[in-house]
This record gives C-alpha cells, sequence and structure tokens, in this order.
C-alpha cells in the first residue's frame, strides 16, 4: 500500500571541478584554495555513490553539472568580443572572477532547492522552491540553470511545482535543502517540514554569528513555506547554534541529519536544543511510531571532529525494515573519536544499524560530502514514473556516464587552466553530449545561440 519511497538526486561534477577558495567560512574550501583538482576521479567518485546506492535498491537520479566557465555571466558583466577574447580579458583583469564562474558548485545539489513532497501541500503535489545561493558570487549564479534542470527532469505540472527563487538579497539569503529536513512515518503521509536558519535578518537584535555568515535567514524559510502550502502545525523552525557557524559549520547538514522519526545530530547544533525538542515531538503530536533523538555530545565527538570528518552530512537512509543505513565519507573512518562512536552507535538499540563508507575526497576538499551531493525527493510510485526517465541510474546508464566522462574530462586542473580556450570546448562538447545522455533538451545558454 505505502509505496512512496524518497529518492535521492546527485549533482553530476562538472568538467571544471577546483579548488579556489571561494567559500568564506567554509574551511575546507579556504584550505585547499591552492590545490590541483581531479575532474575526472571527481565524476567517478560521484558516479560510483550513485551507483552503489540504485544497487541497494534505492531510487537514484541525476542532475546535469552547469555550463562553466559561464560566458553569459561575464558579458553582463562587461567583457565583450569573442569568448576566447573575454577569457584573455578576464583572467588579466580579474582573474578571481574567472574562478568564481568556473566553479563546478552546483554539484552541490542540496543547496539547488527546497523541495516539499505531495504529502505535505495544500494542492496534493510535489514542490520545488530553487535556492538563491546569495551568499556566494559563484553559488548566485546557479539558479537560473538549475530551475531550468529541475523543470526538464520534473516536467508534469500534474504532479509537480515549480517556484522562482526568493529575491536575491541578503535578507532572503536561502541555500535550500541543506537547512531543511522533513520528519514522517512513511513517504507519502504528511510530515513535518523542519527549517533552520542562521539569523532573523529583519531582526537586528536577534543571535547571529560574529566571524562568518549566517547565509540562511528565517525570513527566507518562512517564505518557502507558504510558497508551498505548508500546514503551519506541521512546520517546525529552529535556529542554528551562532558559535558553531563561526567554527565553519555554514550549513545545518554539516552538523544535523534526519530522515523519517530519527534526528541525529550534535549537542551543540542547535541554539535551544530543548526547544527544538519540543518543537518537533508537538508537532510529531500522536503518530504511532517513538520520534528517536540522537544527540551526539561533545565529549564523544567535538564540533571539530565534525566539521574534519562530515560525520553528519552523511545520508540517512531507511531500509526496507525499521531500520536505517548511515552513508558517510571515507573521512569518517579516519578520524578516531567519529569511528569510535559509529561503532557505539550501531551496537546500540538507535535505529541506525548499519554505516557504509565512500570515498568522495574530491568533493570533500571542497567541503561538500555525501549529503551535500545529493537533493531528497520523497515521491509517490506515480510521481516516480513521471520523473524524466533517463535521469535514473541504472548499469547501463552507470556505463555510459563513465564513458562520457573517460571522453570529455581532465585528470588535472589548476586555476591558470581555467582560461584555457579548449577548457570551454571541451566543458561544452560534454554538456551538449550530456542533454542528449540524460534527455534534457536545449538548457544552456551556448545551445541556444
Ligand atoms: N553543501 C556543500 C557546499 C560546498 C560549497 N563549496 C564551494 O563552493 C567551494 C568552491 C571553491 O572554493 O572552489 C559551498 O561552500 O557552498
Amino acid at each position: 500500500m505505502n509505496s512512496a519511497t524518497e529518492a535521492n538526486f546527485d549533482g553530476l561534477v562538472g568538467p571544471t571541478h577546483n579548488y579556489s577558495g571561494l567559500s568564506f567560512g567554509n574551511v575546507a574550501s579556504l584550505k585547499n584554495a591552492t590545490q590541483g583538482s581531479n575532474p575526472k576521479a571527481a565524476a567517478k567518485q560521484g558516479l560510483e555513490k550513485m551507483k552503489a546506492l540504485a544497487d541497494m535498491g534505492f531510487a537514484q537520479g541525476i542532475l546535469a553539472p552547469h555550463e562553466r566557465p559561464h560566458l553569459p555571466t561575464l558579458r553582463r558583466l562587461g567583457f565583450s568580443g569573442s569568448d576566447q577574447q573575454v577569457l584573455e580579458k578576464v583572467v588579466k583583469q580579474a582573474p578571481k572572477l574567472l574562478a568564481a564562474v568556473s566553479s563546478a558548485s552546483c554539484m552541490w545539489t542540496a543547496n539547488a532547492a527546497t523541495v516539499s513532497p505531495s504529502g505535505d501541500t495544500q494542492d496534493g503535489r510535489v514542490h520545488f522552491t530553487t535556492a538563491n545561493l546569495v551568499n556566494k558570487f559563484h553559488r548566485s549564479i546557479e539558479h537560473e540553470t538549475t530551475a531550468a534542470i529541475l523543470r526538464a527532469s520534473f516536467a508534469d505540472s500534474q504532479y509537480f511545482s515549480h517556484h522562482n527563487a526568493l529575491p536575491s538579497v541578503e535578507h532572503f539569503g536561502d541555500e535550500g535543502a541543506a537547512n531543511h529536513t522533513r520528519f514522517c512515518e512513511h513517504y507519502n503521509e504528511a510530515g513535518i517540514e523542519f527549517f533552520v536558519y542562521g539569523t532573523k535578518a529583519f531582526d537586528q537584535a536577534a543571535p547571529r554569528p560574529t566571524s562568518f555568515p549566517a547565509r540562511q535567514t528565517l525570513e527566507a524559510s518562512q517564505a518557502v513555506a507558504r510558497a508551498h502550502g505548508l500546514s503551519p502545525q506541521q512546520v517546525v523552525y529552529a535556529q542554528q547554534n551562532p558559535d558553531v557557524i563561526d567554527a565553519g559549520v555554514f550549513h545545518n547538514d554539516v552538523i544535523a541529519v534526519g530522515n523519517r522519526n530519527a534526528h541525529f545530530y550534535h549537542q551543540q547544533a542547535f541554539l535551544d536544543t530543548a526547544q527544538m525538542k519540543q518543537d518537533l515531538l508537538t508537532a510529531w503530536g500522536d503518530r504511532t511510531s517513538p520520534f528517536h533523538f540522537i544527540e551526539v555530545p561533545s565529549d564523544a565527538v567535538s564540533v571539530q571532529d565534525c566539521i574534519q570528518s562530515y560525520l553528519f552530512n552523511s545520508q540517512l537512509l531507511s531500509r526496507g525494515d525499521d531500520n536505517m543505513v548511515l552513508i558517510v565519507p571515507g573521512e569518517c573512518q579516519a578520524n578516531p573519536n567519529v569511528w569510535r562512536y559509529l561503532q557505539s552507535l550501531v551496537e546500540s538499540n538507535a535505529p541506525i544499524q548499519e554505516v557504509k563508507v565512500f570515498d568522495l575526497k574530491q568533493s570533500m576538499s571542497n567541503g561538500g560530502g555525501p549529503a551535500c551531493l545529493r537533493l531528497r525527493v520523497a515521491l509517490t510510485k506515480a510521481e516516480r514514473q513521471a520523473v524524466n526517465p533517463a535521469i535514473w541510474m541504472n548499469d547501463e546508464q552507470f556505463i555510459q556516464l563513465n564513458q562520457w566522462v573517460d571522453r570529455h574530462y581532465r585528470d588535472r586542473l589548476v586555476e591558470a587552466d581555467l582560461a584555457d580556450p579548449q577548457l570551454l570546448i571541451e566543458s561544452r562538447t560534454a554538456l551538449d553530449e550530456l542533454t542528449q545522455l540524460l534527455n534534457l533538451g536545449s538548457i544552456y545558454p551556448f545551445q541556444k545561440i
């Protein structure tokens, strides 16, 4: 009877994946700013995770990367001439700008949008609001193409409703699903939507971090909840602890993750933990399953351990039974405190009964773990069937996409390479082919010229 599942849509890493230190407040991004990257390995690490989840029986989709370097943005900023001339000018006049418009940051699809499943919305459709990502210039240019990709992937308006990004201004800073969790008993039933914000934009007296930016505002989350037609009794807001943002927890999904009836989070994640628990329990009401709070104490795993290992940037997935599996990056195994904690967790009677480790080093070095790389969309069977069938991961698509990566991707990229006109040609050739593999139509600006 209950055929709804949670599908994961991972961002395929684009051909210009590189480390440029673009994300102030994101420790890994700043630390690795001068490292060379390996786009080919990055894309393959992502594909391996997608395929492993598909093989485990989870519905796994693929979201295409964006056109980078993004020439339309450079032209909008006054650079002119042929594509090659634009690249020559920008690398001389503003090399950091070139790095920003070349980032493959759209791979982190947890920041693509906020998604409300049909069980939660007034009109019974799945609602998407693309995130404006206004806090970082290199990410603020993502939402137009993201919206085009989401509309091409979830096209049927009988089932899917798409909202434009919120106004692109700090007051409505929105980072999408990285600050949003949904709790429910079964995926097709009405759930609780839990929004975590960094500060209140219109209240100067509200607590806020002092060193690093709060990327998500309460006002942005409230606007999304309104647009999606959520029932106010089933929405819970909580403020992130400003001190952990200042320590480098730039999104809540670096310090908490939830699924169905389990909330797994760090003791210091929230400004008021007791209130968060009370509000979630009130919203949970008299549902029959127990609600599990799995709070990780600071004396077992410090905030620094969380940032270094990305323990909470894991995927918490329901297996066929009521137990859950946690998908973690290799850095968790390498951190003794975190690994010790995880061993004790699976031996306890908490619902997390299994841990699976993936090598995602290329993405991790820019501050993106397993959870950053995926957008969760709970779908009923009919909705699943309405998704563009070409974007589902399966044996055939895995082979096709690996061969596509082998044909087009470089295995080393440093910042100086971004001005190479050949890289632009390679990227466009690759993306043009990809729109056919994923049956997306012409979604990129270069395809419309
Ligand atoms: N959810 C994970 C997002 C990581 C992303 N990193 C970056 O954009 C780093 C890019 C660079 O520094 O080259 C960010 O901070 O938004």
